[in-house]
């Protein structure tokens, strides 16, 4: 599985200015002929939180539309990073997930609310898992502050996930967080780590960039700068199989004396 990470920079609160961004970035990337792109968190509104009401995009419609034609045009499966998505019980910051046939195949909403950034305030939190199916393989969708919640993250791998994507604003203060958690998911899991940070900074904060793709043994297989790139690698999903068997943690669980 090839895969291409869309490392942008996002117009804070202008979701004219950010569809059109992708649209130029994602057709850039089609170019590489990756099987699957990822985007950032919140990539057509940025943490403009304040202005949700006004900016999201009723029940992701917007964003379903546009990302499911361009799945169909460029035949690549697309994990649309997340968007606010508008719905009647509240906003949620949610990332839906494209066949290269165009079918909506998957759908989650970040479960955990990162309060350092407000989130609480104005975001409902999700209440489902985030398991899909891309080519026959088995993946999680993940945001962000997600990644702080191994558990949450095993519950994911323990039902089977094989590569973990996972979509974020993360800020540069916490950068050594960033990598170190991303390594530590890949090798407690024995899964690919697919991780695309933004780049640039918004009012308040600056971004990490440094997307990456980990393996399951927990070696970086690439990994961008801070600024935008696309950055593209390729997956042997093989390699899953023979690490769980190798080292076979998931047999070696004990999970009945864990809480
Ligand atoms: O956990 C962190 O340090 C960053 C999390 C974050 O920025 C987010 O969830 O938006």
């Amino acid at each position: 599985m090839r895969i291409s990470l869309i490392q942008l920079d996002i117009a804070f609160g202008n979701p004219e200015i950010n569809y059109a961004t992708a649209e130029r970035k994602i057709h850039q990337a089609a170019a590489e002929q990756p099987d699957c792109l990822i985007l950032p968190e919140l990539w057509t509104t940025g943490y403009d939180l304040s202005r949700l009401e006004e900016i999201g995009d009723p029940e992701g419609r917007i964003t379903k539309g546009f990302i499911s034609t361009l799945a169909k045009q460029y035949n690549i499966n697309i994990v649309a990073g997340s968007v606010a998505s508008k719905g009647s019980a509240g906003i949620t910051n949610s990332m839906f997930i494209f066949s290269r046939q165009g079918e909506l195949v998957g759908e989650y909403s970040k479960l955990h609310l990162f309060r350092l950034m407000d989130e609480h305030l104005y975001l409902q939190p999700g209440e489902a898992k985030g398991l899909f199916t891309l080519d026959g393989t088995l993946c999680a969708g993940l945001i962000c502050y997600d990644i702080r919640f191994p558990e949450w993250v095993r519950a994911h791998t323990a039902q089977g996930a094989e590569v973990l994507f996972i979509s974020a604003e993360w800020p540069l203060p916490r950068l050594s967080h960033w990598r170190a958690l991303l390594i530590s998911r890949a090798i407690e899991n024995q899964c690919y780590v697919v991780a695309c940070n933004r780049a640039g900074s918004d009012p308040t904060n600056t971004f990490a960039g440094h997307s990456m793709i980990i393996d399951p043994w927990g070696d970086i297989i690439c990994e961008a700068s801070e600024g935008e790139e696309i950055l593209t690698g390729t997956l042997d999903l093989p390699r899953v199989r023979e690490i769980r068997e190798q080292i076979p943690i998931f047999s070696d669980r004990r999970p009945h004396l864990y809480y």
